[in-house]
């Protein structure tokens, strides 16, 4: 397993193709404009990331059958489009190749997990997830963290995530992918609602707060879903939750302030929980699973209430057993 392809090079792919190629492997990196991977060629240069160089191991194609032939595929684009990406990359992909899903959400009008819509689009690949806390603009840069690489045969992840992992990308690996999954999709909604607390300037007792009660919707859902535990409590959920509704880097909480000071987010940045709320609303309801947290950030994002009247709603709701 020598060569990674990587489809996708926003910021996030691109950061993961450098890592990739720290690790010592060969990496090719699909982008979908011919433009971009010119400049990418002739630059090196990372076209989300400002001042990042790509790492002379990547080379950067527009041809998406060079990417089938690498021993694994990571696939790197919006939740949104990962069905469409998968879709176009279908054609290319051998069986029984690993095909890891790095994107964060829940595809809307579906409800489908990320790993899902592989199965259904490439359905001879091994679908997996790769998540967990990590900015690209970190990684890219080679700033340590670690990630949890899930696939539904444990052995196959331990093998991939010593291919992908080096001393400042170390991807923990697990059979749990549905647990993974719903981490990275969940964590996005919550961090919008911790970014308008942020922005509202509820203090940071309400940020604290809202963070531990996002995670008991996040681990309901889960177990909901079949997630294991120490999935939950682990990197790809509170690791990535804690980072996510802790910092303006992350574009979700970024958009949260924006809403909570009344003013428009800025234009061009991916907020994946703004997408994946109502995907993430729907499904909680149709398993039962009370989320209200989520709903509130699902009714402000599709525009039905004011930041206001969520504020109002969460803080109205009965006194409850911190358990129950
Ligand atoms: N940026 C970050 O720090 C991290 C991002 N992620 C996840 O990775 C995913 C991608 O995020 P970013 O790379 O940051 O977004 P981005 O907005 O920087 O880049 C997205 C890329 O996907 C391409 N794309 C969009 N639609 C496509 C389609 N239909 N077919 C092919 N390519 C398409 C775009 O041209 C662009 O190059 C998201 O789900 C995000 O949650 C995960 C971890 C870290
Ligand atoms: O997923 C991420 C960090 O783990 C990136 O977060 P944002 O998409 O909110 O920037």
């Amino acid at each position: 397993m020598n060569t990674i392809a990587i489809v996708g090079a926003g910021a996030w792919g691109t950061a993961l193709a450098n890592a990739v190629a720290r690790a010592g492997r060969d990496v090719v990196l699909w982008a979908r404009d011919e433009k971009t991977v010119a400049a990418m060629r002739r630059g090196r240069v990372a076209p989300r990331l400002a001042g990042v160089r790509i790492d002379d191991k990547v080379t950067p194609t527009a041809d998406l059958a060079q990417t089938g032939a690498a021993d694994a595929i990571l696939l790197v684009v919006p939740a949104q489009a990962l069905r469409d990406a998968a879709r176009q990359l279908a054609p290319h992909v051998a069986a029984s190749r690993p095909v890891i899903a790095c994107a964060k959400g829940i595809e809307r009008g579906t409800g489908a997990f990320m790993t899902e819509i592989i199965a259904q689009e490439i359905p001879s690949a091994v679908a997996g997830i790769l998540s967990g806390p990590s900015f690209a603009d970190d990684v890219a840069r080679g700033l340590p963290t670690a990630v949890t690489l899930a696939m539904p045969d444990d052995a196959m992840a331990r093998d991939l995530s010593a291919r992908l992992g080096s001393t400042a990308f170390r991807p923990y690996h697990t059979d749990d992918v549905r647990g993974v999954e719903i981490g990275g999709a969940a964590k996005n909604v919550l961090a919008i609602a911790s970014g308008i607390v942020a922005g509202r300037k509820l203090g940071a007792s309400a940020a604290a707060a809202l963070t531990t009660r996002g995670f008991a919707e996040l681990v309901r859902f889960g177990r909901a879903f079949g997630a294991r535990s120490d999935t939950l409590m682990g990197l790809s959920g509170l690791g990535d939750l804690l980072l996510s509704c802790s910092t303006a880097q992350s574009r979700n909480f970024s958009f949260g302030i924006a809403l909570g000071e009344g003013r428009l987010a800025s234009a061009g940045k991916l907020a994946e929980g703004q997408f994946t709320a109502l995907a993430l609303a729907q499904k909680a309801a149709g398993q039962g699973v009370e989320m209200p947290i989520a709903q509130a950030v699902c009714e402000v994002v599709e525009g039905r209430w004011t930041v206001d009247q969520a504020i109002e709603a969460l803080l109205t709701r009965p006194f409850r057993s911190e358990g129950a």
